[in-house]
């Protein structure tokens, strides 16, 4: 069948674009170890928010420390955001109720805790490879509690590359 003057095949489903954006703002993370990255998307499909695990403002990503064991004082975990949260906290324009997450890794428990205070009602997760620490059990315990719903990303064979 003649294909003139029909939309073009091939194009990214929703959750192709907003796990693919999610995935680029993780590759700003300066964590040697895990980049995480987040995308809020309104019930309606538009982008609202994006965030990166990183250090807060003014906390130089060369002086705090990356790495991940010894004196708790001299790992990343006390000093970095993650990226849900920096995501919740980007977003400038009022509620977030009812939004949607995606994120590449399964929130924590301290996300969790925002994400229900927020009001985001959805989120769609890629890696869950912390599944069965405290941290994730408690986080899923909170969102089931809360009625938040998760999904686990449904990965398709596509590649993206983008020259920039
Ligand atoms: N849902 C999550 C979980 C973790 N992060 C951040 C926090 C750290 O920067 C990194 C995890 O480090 P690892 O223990 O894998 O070396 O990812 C996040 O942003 N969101
Ligand atoms: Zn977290």
């Amino acid at each position: 069948m003649d294909k003139k003057g029909q939309k073009r095949q091939g194009y990214l489903s929703w959750d192709e674009y907003f796990m693919g954006v999610a995935m680029l703002s993780g590759m700003r993370s300066k964590d040697p170890h895990s980049q995480v990255g987040a995308c809020i998307v309104s019930e309606d499909n538009k982008i609202l928010s994006m965030g990166y695990n990183g250090f807060p403002k003014g906390c130089s990503d060369d002086e705090f420390p990356w790495g991940r064991e010894g004196d708790p004082l001299d790992t990343k975990y006390l000093y970095v955001t993650h990226s849900e949260l920096n995501a919740i906290l980007n977003y400038r324009g009022g509620s977030l109720e009812g939004a949607k997450l995606y994120v590449s890794l399964f929130p924590c428990n301290e996300c969790a805790k925002a994400i229900i205070q927020a009001g985001i009602k959805t989120i769609v997760y890629d890696c869950d490879k912390y599944a069965d620490t405290p941290s994730v059990i408690a986080s899923k315990k909170m969102l089931d509690a809360a009625g938040v719903r998760y999904y686990k990303y449904n990965r398709t064979d596509r590649e993206i590359t983008i020259k920039v």
